[in-house]
């Protein structure tokens, strides 16, 4: 696993963009053989959408052969609701960029058959040949999209049941009120996400730090479901100062050392 230790949440949306808008471009998609992109919601990763945007506007990177796929999705909340990620992910990112709206895919929390609705997104995801980069986020428990500590780590996308530590943790985006939060989700299991060819995990924050710490130099349990990320054969996390709260300081400067030239303009 590669680790960027960045200064702060800006230099990390700054390098995470960077590093997208380069595959992107070296993959050179056209219509028939575009780039596939997972992507994640929550707090974290609206830098690094900000710096897509930016870099859209000036001109640097287009999106209109690339297409995407959102890791989870909250089961019952009103296609219109601002927390609903379909939503959430048009406010955010889609609606400023030049991505064709058929090439945005989500899973359907309101489906009437929830499993069917999982089998499909699993079969889309194959159809179009697999993620070539899965970004993704990490809770404060240490999920990758919402596998909840105890997810199987050859899960596949299903409906989870959502923990009080993830719904208060959510709770700041729902008027911080937990009942606002919904109990269920629907989310990619572990082994999708191991699935793609890529995998880059953003981390900022102290309170992220634990599952940083249980990631990096912990084993890969199933109680910190992100420590699967250790089997992935092209995973890179990327944290800011505050997220790496809970590393030895030998662990840190080992990755300073060895990445030094890759994070001296971050
Ligand atoms: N399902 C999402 C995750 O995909 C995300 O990584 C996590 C962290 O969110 P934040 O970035 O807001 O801390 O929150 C939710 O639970």
């Amino acid at each position: 696993m590669r680790f960027i230790p960045l200064k702060d949440k800006q230099a990390v949306g700054r390098w995470a963009a960077q590093y997208i808008v380069q595959r992107i471009k070296d993959f050179n998609p056209t219509a028939d053989r575009p780039f596939v992109l997972g992507l994640p919601t929550g707090g974290t990763p609206v830098p690094t959408y900000q710096e897509l945007i930016r870099l859209h506007k000036e001109g640097e990177i287009s999106f209109a052969n690339v297409i995407t796929f959102n890791m989870d999705e909250y089961v019952g909340l009103s296609a219109s609701h601002p927390e609903c990620y379909k939503m959430f992910m048009r406010t955010n990112f889609f609606d400023h960029i030049d991505i064709p709206l058929e090439n945005i895919n989500n899973l359907d929390g309101n489906a009437e058959d929830l499993e069917a609705e999982c089998k499909r997104y699993e079969q889309a995801i194959t159809a179009q040949g697999g993620i070539e980069l899965f970004m993704g986020g990490v809770g404060h428990d240490g999920h990758i999209a919402f596998n909840e500590p105890g997810s199987s780590l050859a899960s596949r996308t299903r409906l989870k049941t959502l923990t009080t530590e993830t719904r208060e943790a959510n709770a700041r985006f729902f008027d911080n009120e937990i009942n606002k939060v919904p109990k269920l989700a629907l989310t990619v299991g572990v082994g999708t996400v191991l699935d793609a060819r890529e995998l880059m995990v953003l981390s900022t924050g102290a309170n992220k730090s634990r599952a940083v710490q249980a990631t990096v130099e912990g084993s890969v349990n199933h109680m910190w479901t992100i420590s699967a990320m250790q089997l992935h054969p092209k995973a890179i996390m990327v944290c800011d100062d505050s997220a790496t709260l809970d590393l030895k300081v030998r662990t840190l400067r080992y990755f300073q050392d060895i990445e030094s030239e890759n994070i001296k303009d971050f």
